[in-house]
């Protein structure tokens, strides 16, 4: 390749105690190329570009930027060599305003005698809000006041209002809308075009073969080979990431539409700030998806049934099992209603919602069981290891071991914690927010299986996702969402497309 080297790293290591996350990584990527980086999760693409980021520091090894040894000590060291990254999680400081947080660490840039020059500030904040066509808004406001999507948007345009020349984007689009994701990869072209070098990390790998000019493929910290965009082919992609043939089917293979006579969930003419008048049944062994795009209101849907957002009207009924089996109709007051009545959410936002990231591995995963494992409020020496134990194996969680902090594990194990969390439990309804979000292709295929095997045992399973081919591959039933409304409902039967279902939401 005749394009100049922009950055490379020789015999990069980077280990957590025992841990050896990255090992000795030589790679170069070069400017007017966008780079793809894939691996299982857990194989250190993350590290590596929180290495170059300036986000953690090396254990051994080298980097060099155009030629020149670069260690950067933190982020702002490594903008100043031009090198700008955006994470897989929320990266935004909710009370802070969006100026402030688009130029956090930098305010300094707007003193003026010692004092701050807001109205400077909100001006090149909304400078740097255009670069991601963000539309009006006001830039004053707390972030917390933004939806996931919108603080995403607004950490792109922190990293491009310094116009870097390396542009790192971390598993960033499953966090986005279809819309979202196209933003993205226009920007990325776009830089590329302009000579400057982008790397991108993610698990959709029809996504990065379509943008990417190279992959460079990831296995257990050893970088296995980089792939040119002449030589992309799927089967061969997959088999360097698991080092194996995979094979099998994906998504469940009946085509017809089951389900169960009795109703778990009854939505009642829901209103919020956002839905308007949802109405609709979750049945026994039933797999419900719900699609929309971004601020149709569809992750709303799973907050509400969760008791985390009260309806202004209509209500939200869930039948739990009165201790002698049968069902009884109970109202959603709140979250512990919903739990009590064995109702499991994975939300979209892990890091927020989900997982307590200072607790350990075991302590995630057996929060929401303690109901299961103990008897009389005492829980039995040895069975929270063991329950433990058979969720990390049935799951594959890549971790040191069951007392690791939830917070160190890669995002993609973070999200089989959350599910672990429920699915283990006794919960026999689970409201699953873009589940297998930042989740590599091993896992997803056992995530959908045993999806389905709940099924059959009679779980009823909400999934809402921004990803057609999982609702069409897994679902008995899809609702659309549009402008907070159901605009339609489909059957698995229908002999089902993503087009038929992109007509209806927007
Ligand atoms: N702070 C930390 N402390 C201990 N171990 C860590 C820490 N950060 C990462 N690791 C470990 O390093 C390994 C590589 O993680 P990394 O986040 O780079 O993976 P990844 O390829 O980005 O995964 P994913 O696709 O799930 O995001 C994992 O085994 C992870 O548990």
């Amino acid at each position: 390749m005749d394009k100049p080297v922009f950055l490379e790293t020789r015999s990069i290591v980077k280990r957590f105690n025992e841990v050896t996350a990255v090992n000795q990584v030589s790679m170069k990527i070069y400017r007017g190329e966008i780079r793809g980086l894939i691996g299982e999760n857990g194989s250190g693409k993350s590290t590596i570009s929180a290495m170059i980021s300036g986000l953690l520091p090396k254990t051994e090894g080298d980097m060099y930027v155009e030629g020149q040894p670069y260690a950067p000590k933190d982020p702002l060291n490594a903008r100043a060599k031009k090198i700008a990254m955006i994470v897989q999680e929320t990266g935004t400081i909710g009370p802070l305003s969006i100026a402030e947080n688009i130029f956090l660490g930098d305010e300094g840039r707007f003193a003026r005698n010692g004092i701050i020059d807001r109205k400077l500030m909100h001006q090149e904040a909304k400078k740097s809000l255009a670069l991601v066509d963000f539309g009006e808004v006001d830039v004053s406001q707390p972030a917390l006041t933004l939806n996931f999507e919108q603080r995403k948007l607004i950490e792109i345009a922190r990293a491009l209002y310094y116009e870097p020349e390396l542009f790192i984007v971390d598993e960033t689009t499953t966090a986005l809308s279809h819309d979202g994701r196209l933003l993205i990869h226009r920007l990325m072209r776009k830089l590329r075009d302009q000579n400057k070098a982008v790397l991108f990390i993610s698990h959709d790998l029809p996504e990065l073969m379509d943008v990417c000019d190279a992959l460079t493929v990831m296995r257990d910290g050893d970088l296995i080979t980089t792939i040119d965009r002449s030589e992309f082919e799927e089967n061969f992609i997959k088999q360097s990431m698991v080092g194996r043939v995979i094979e099998g089917d994906y998504y469940r293979s009946d085509t017809s539409a089951s389900r169960g006579e009795q109703a778990m969930i009854r939505v009642n003419g829901v209103d919020t700030s956002l839905l308007r008048d949802i109405h609709f049944e979750l049945y026994q062994g039933e797999i419900l998806g719900i699609g929309g795009l971004s601020g149709s209101g569809m992750h709303e849907v799973g907050k509400v049934i969760f008791g985390e957002i009260k309806p202004q009207r209509g209500e939200v009924i869930v039948y739990g099992e009165n201790g002698d089996g049968t069902l009884l109709p109970h109202k959603v007051k709140n979250v512990q209603t919903a739990i009590a009545n064995r109702v499991g959410y994975v939300s979209k936002d892990r890091d927020r919602e989900t997982l307590i990231m200072e607790a350990s591995i075991k302590e995630n995963l057996v929060l929401s069981a303690l109901g299961k494992l103990g008897k009389f409020g005492l829980i039995p020496p040895g069975a929270e290891k063991k329950f433990a134990r058979r969720q990390i194996g049935e799951l594959n969680i890549k971790a040191s071991g069951m007392n690791q902090r939830v917070g160190e594990l890669s995002g993609g194990n973070k999200q089989k914690v959350s599910f672990g969390k429920w699915i283990g439990n006794d919960s026999k309804i689970l409201i699953l927010d873009s589940p297998t979000r930042g989740v590599d292709v091993g896992v997803k295929t056992t995530m959908y299986q045993l999806l389905y095997s709940l099924k059959q045992q009679g779980y009823a399973i909400l999934i809402i996702s921004e990803e057609l081919p999982e609702l069409i591959g897994m679902s008995d039933r899809i609702l659309v969402m549009k402008d907070g409304k159901i605009n339609k409902e489909f059957r698995r039967d229908q002999n089902l497309n993503e087009s038929m279902l992109i007509d209806y939401m927007i």
